[in-house]
């Protein structure tokens, strides 16, 4: 047990766009930090792969090491900065068995093995904390964890992956490509080391995960979450919304009905009136609609490594002031089971859009198919030329978009399929939702 006065020693492991970050706000606040906890807080390690490749002034190199175990053991907190659901679950854990606290801002390894980690915090007596895990800088799982706790959560609706939102926008207000805006992203330190994740949707699927499970109580973890991603978007589908008033945004969405809990991750077209439609760049935010509460909306940086490395640093400060006080944080409790509600019970509005051979009769075959199913059709319209050609065709190609009404998405996917067998479609369609 550490002296009342001794400094709280901060394990770092990862020194790379958050960890590098987090050690200097730990450095360059070091005096007022210990007015806030009231015990001095010292960096007492920094784990990294290749100790020689780190070089920034603020980071004292004779705390560099690539021995993270090492680190781990001498540390009262653990910051676990290196991203991944291999090594880091082993770090952790070995950190809180030990009677370390911990901070993450690992949405991968909590979306996998948050019961796990949970468990173990609680039965070592120990602190886990995660706020950069989800909405990076925004303050979203305190108030989860801590303000909204004496309320219940109906849903929440939130743009958590800052690349992604970055690349739609990019696409949307310069006319960018996809791959010049997602280089763009990377360079700024938004997206994940490999941004496959980002742009498929698997990191706001991490999120998402963690918010319903923090809004629920009950256990939600990555396979419970179904994905889909932004690399199907094309410029004909950023104009066809753009002439609509609309944008197109990656959502996270999660909800509790009758049929359960869903957790879900999909793009969809927003009205430019809508409060998110104005969440531009790297930016994130979440809308959360509790029974009392009513409406909240939480807004703010979602990426980057000096937003991020604040949310970790305020963990830091939280957990340093319990081990100054020697309590720990709330811990997360996963009382209730509710089943994942089936996606056969999700209904939404879809925005369609085929490529066609603009020849007299395609309009009349494709409602029949829709018709056919059950599908009803909203509204079409076929005033956007495509800039797909079709290298097999000797005609025109028309873009044709519907827009249906409140369907299921199961017999929406069967209907879309039926459609492309037609020998008058061509290319990929693309299926977008439609919020209200
Ligand atoms: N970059 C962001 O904007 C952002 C935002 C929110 C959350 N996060 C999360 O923060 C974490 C770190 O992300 P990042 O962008 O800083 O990653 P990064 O790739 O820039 O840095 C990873 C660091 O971990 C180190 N590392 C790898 N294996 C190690 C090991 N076995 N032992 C010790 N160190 C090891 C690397 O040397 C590197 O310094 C990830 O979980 C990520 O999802 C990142
Ligand atoms: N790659 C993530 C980092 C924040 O979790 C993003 O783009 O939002
Ligand atoms: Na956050």
């Amino acid at each position: 047990m550490a002296e009342q006065n001794a400094p709280i020693r901060v394990g770092l492991l990862g020194a790379g766009t958050v960890g590098s970050q987090t050690a200097r706000l730990l450095v360059e606040q070091k005096d007022e930090l210990a007015q806030r906890i009231g015990r001095p807080i010292e960096l007492s390690g920094i784990a990294c792969l290749d100790p020689e490749e780190v070089d920034f002034p603020w980071i004292d190199k004779s705390l560099l090491t690539s021995d993270t175990m090492s680190v781990v053991k001498n540390a009262d907190i653990v910051v676990e900065l290196i991203g991944g659901t291999g090594v880091a679950r082993t770090f952790v854990l070995e950190a809180m068995n030990n009677g370390a606290s911990v901070v993450t801002a690992n949405k991968a390894l909590l979306a996998k093995y948050g019961p796990e980690l949970y468990k173990a915090a609680e039965d070592n007596d120990v602190d886990i904390y995660f706020e950069a895990a989800v909405g990076g800088a925004i303050p979203i799982v305190r108030p989860l964890r801590e303000s909204l706790v004496g309320d219940q959560v109906k849903d929440m609706l939130g743009i958590v992956n800052g690349t992604t939102n970055y690349i739609l926008d990019e696409m949307t207000t310069k006319g960018l490509d996809f791959d010049i805006a997602l280089k763009d992203a990377q360079a700024k330190g938004y997206a994940e080391a490999d941004p496959t994740g980002d742009i498929e949707g698997h990191d706001a699927a991490n999120k998402a995960a963690i918010m319903a499970t923090l809004g629920f109580h009950t256990n939600v973890g990555i396979d419970d979450v179904t994905v889909e991603g932004i690399t199907h978007i094309t410029a004909d589908d950023i104009a066809a919304a753009t002439a609509e008033g609309k944008v197109v945004k990656l959502l996270a969405v999660v909800s509790k009905d009758e049929h359960g809990v869903s957790a879900r991750v999909y793009p969809a077209l927003i009205r430019n009136e809508h409060p998110l439609a104005s969440v531009r760049g790297s930016f994130n935010a979440v809308f959360v609609r509790a029974e009392y509460a009513d409406d909240l909306m939480f807004y703010g940086r979602g990426a980057g490594g000096a937003p991020t490395a604040s949310a970790v640093v305020g963990d830091i400060v939280t957990v340093a002031r319990h081990i100054a006080s020697g309590c720990t944080g709330p811990a997360i409790r996963m009382y209730n089971d509710y089943p994942i509600a089936p996606l056969s019970t999700s209904k939404a509005a879809f925005a369609v859009r085929f490529l066609i051979h603009d020849n007299p009769g395609v309009l009349a075959q494709i409602s029949a198919v829709f018709a056919k199913n059950g599908v009803s059709i909203n509204g079409v319209n076929q005033d956007l030329k495509p800039t797909l050609k079709d290298p097999g065709y000797d005609g025109e190609i028309q873009q044709l978009r519907l827009v249906t009404h409140m369907t299921d998405e199961t017999t929406l996917r069967a209907t879309v399929a039926e459609v492309c067998e037609l020998d008058c479609v061509t290319g990929e369609p693309s299926i977008i939702r439609v919020l209200d």
